[in-house]
């Protein structure tokens, strides 16, 4: 197992994080008004962001009490990448990873135009993808910013690559935990899988054994969003998720009869995401 980047840690509760209890004594520090009070030696920053175009929600997180403010995007799309550096330089963070949940089929990711414009950026997806990125993530992987770090959890199903982020365990980490599932679980659904290597007998097993299995209160963020939603918990979809919670036979017979027309830009985006999309954003202005 491989821990990636400088240690970070997290506060979730998403837009109002909150103090993390002291495990080490490290001495008290003075809140932010961006944090909250604050007596542990890390505090997460998190930002849920939406692209409307295709519904898609980006993440930052980022560890503010880490000196260097280290930072790691989730999911960007190119449309809003504008928007996110402007985020990322106004907070002063130093975005260290752009890691994807899996090569998306209905946007463009913005990875290749962050790599671009933020100069020493890494991009971050798993090796079961096959796609291009400076670093191929395995399971158990830790991809670490300050004192903070998101596990790599592999829930393939939608996608052969897909997996889950999930922030860390213990007294420093954020709690309740955040669990970013790009498609593999989505608000009182999940994602397709009649395309990209598909199948939904995987797809029930991943989210039982690798996201359901988490603590109950953690916190559930999916990569998109049709409806308005904007977080879920485990607790909540073992409940309510109207595929997820039937056996698995009647799992595969709901999703063979979502009768879903294929995404508008699966035929640019799958090749664009498949080398972490726009490479080369020059040659790309000139054609
Ligand atoms: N209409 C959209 C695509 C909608 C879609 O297919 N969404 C995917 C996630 S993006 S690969 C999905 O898995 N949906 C599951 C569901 O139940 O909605 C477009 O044309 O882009
Ligand atoms: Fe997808």
């Amino acid at each position: 197992m491989q821990a990636l980047g400088v240690a970070a840690v997290v506060n979730p509760a998403s837009l109002t994080a909150r103090c993390l209890l002291p495990s080490r004594a490290v001495g008290v520090r003075s809140c932010s008004s961006m944090t909250g009070p604050k007596t542990a030696k890390s505090s997460l920053l998190f930002r849920q962001l939406f692209e409307k175009e295709s519904s898609t929600y980006t993440y930052l997180l980022a560890d503010v009490s880490h000196p260097d403010r280290p930072a790691v995007m989730v999911d960007p799309v190119d449309k809003t990448v504008e928007r996110d550096v402007a985020l990322v330089q106004q907070l002063g963070l130093k975005l260290l990873y752009v890691v994807n949940t899996h090569v998306h089929a209905d946007h463009v990711t913005g990875t290749g135009l962050l790599k671009a414009k933020v100069p020493g950026v890494k991009s971050a997806i798993s090796r079961a993808s096959d796609a291009k990125a400076d670093v191929h993530l395995d399971a158990g992987e830790k991809i670490h910013f300050g004192d903070l770090y998101l596990e790599v959890r592999p829930t393939p199903g939608h996608t052969k690559g897909c997996v889950t982020y999930v922030t860390g365990e213990g007294p420093e980490q954020p709690s309740p935990r955040m669990a970013f599932t790009g498609d593999a679980l989505l608000i009182r659904g999940c994602g397709r899988t009649d395309f990209q290597g598909g199948d939904a007998s995987q797809l029930y097993k991943s989210v039982h054994s690798q996201i359901f299995s988490l603590p109950k209160d953690t916190l559930l963020y999916p990569a998109h969003d049709y409806k308005g939603n904007t977080v879920t918990t485990v607790e909540e979809e073992l409940q309510h998720n109207p595929r997820l919670t039937k056996d698995e036979k009647e799992f595969k017979r709901i999703m063979q009869n979502l009768g879903l027309p294929y995404p508008k830009m699966i035929d640019v985006a799958v090749p664009a995401n498949m080398v972490c999309g726009i490479q080369d954003p020059v040659a790309m202005s000139a054609v």
